[in-house]
């Protein structure tokens, strides 16, 4: 049996969860969080960050890792198409959005969601780069309706956890929703995979790790 570990607030265990759901592979959740200084955690997920996914024959840390592995070891309900080329442009659009907005936009998220400031230096750099990198990122994506195409897939369990980060991001501490800027529609297409199953199981999750942590922090 498999087991997600991490928390429900994480985009990159959602995209693994979504993966998960989607494709109707049975799994346990547990309760990690970052910075463990446990070595059993460790030896799993060596920086401490997660998702990381024990499975029967070991661990493997990466979200886009695990969800490749669930597509060898699970073929049914297929996220990424048969064609070895089609599917590689899949993952080109995941790795586009994980290591080329998300991870960029996460400079960020100390002033965004967790109470910290971001140097004016900073703010500038990130605000170039992404700039940049969310017009190479609208020549790969499609939005047609999903962000690969036409049919539901891999690119959207990442997508759809992380787009609205970089643009919540953005706006709180840019003053600037840089996606919209760009013109796309995240929020009509977040609407779009919000409407499925495993999204909206997702999000309950979420929803209910949110207020566990606001509690933890208020308990001090
Ligand atoms: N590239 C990693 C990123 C995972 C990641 O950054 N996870 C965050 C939580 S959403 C984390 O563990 N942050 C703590 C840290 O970076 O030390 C993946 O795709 O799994």
């Amino acid at each position: 049996m498999l087991t997600l570990c991490g928390f429900a607030v994480s985009n990159y265990y959602n995209k693994v969860k979504l993966a998960l759901l989607e494709k109707g592979i049975p799994f346990n959740e547990e309760l990690v969080m970052t910075g463990s200084k446990d070595d059993a955690v460790l030896a799993a997920t060596p920086l401490g960050k997660v998702p990381f996914l024990r499975t029967d024959g070991g661990t493997l840390c990466e979200s886009q890792v695990m969800v490749d592995y669930l597509e060898a070891a699970y073929p049914a309900h297929p996220l990424v198409p048969a064609d070895p080329l089609a599917a590689a442009k899949v993952r080109e659009l995941c790795t586009f959005i994980d290591l080329h907005l998300e991870l960029v936009a996460r400079e960020l998220y100390a002033q965004a969601f967790f109470g910290g400031t971001v140097p004016q230096e900073t703010q500038d750099r990130v605000r170039k780069q992404l700039t940049k990198n969310i017009a190479g990122f609208q020549r790969l994506a499609k939005f047609g309706p999903y962000v690969a195409g036409d049919s539901f897939g891999l690119a959207d369990c990442a997508a759809y956890v992380s787009l609205p980060l970089v643009a919540l991001a953005t706006k709180k501490v840019l003053g600037e929703d840089l996606l919209a800027a760009a013109g796309i529609d995240w929020k009509a297409y977040a609407g779009l995979i919000a409407q499925r199953p495993s999204a909206q199981k997702v999000d309950a999750d979420k929803k209910a790790d949110a207020a566990r942590m606001a509690a933890a922090a208020k308990a001090g």
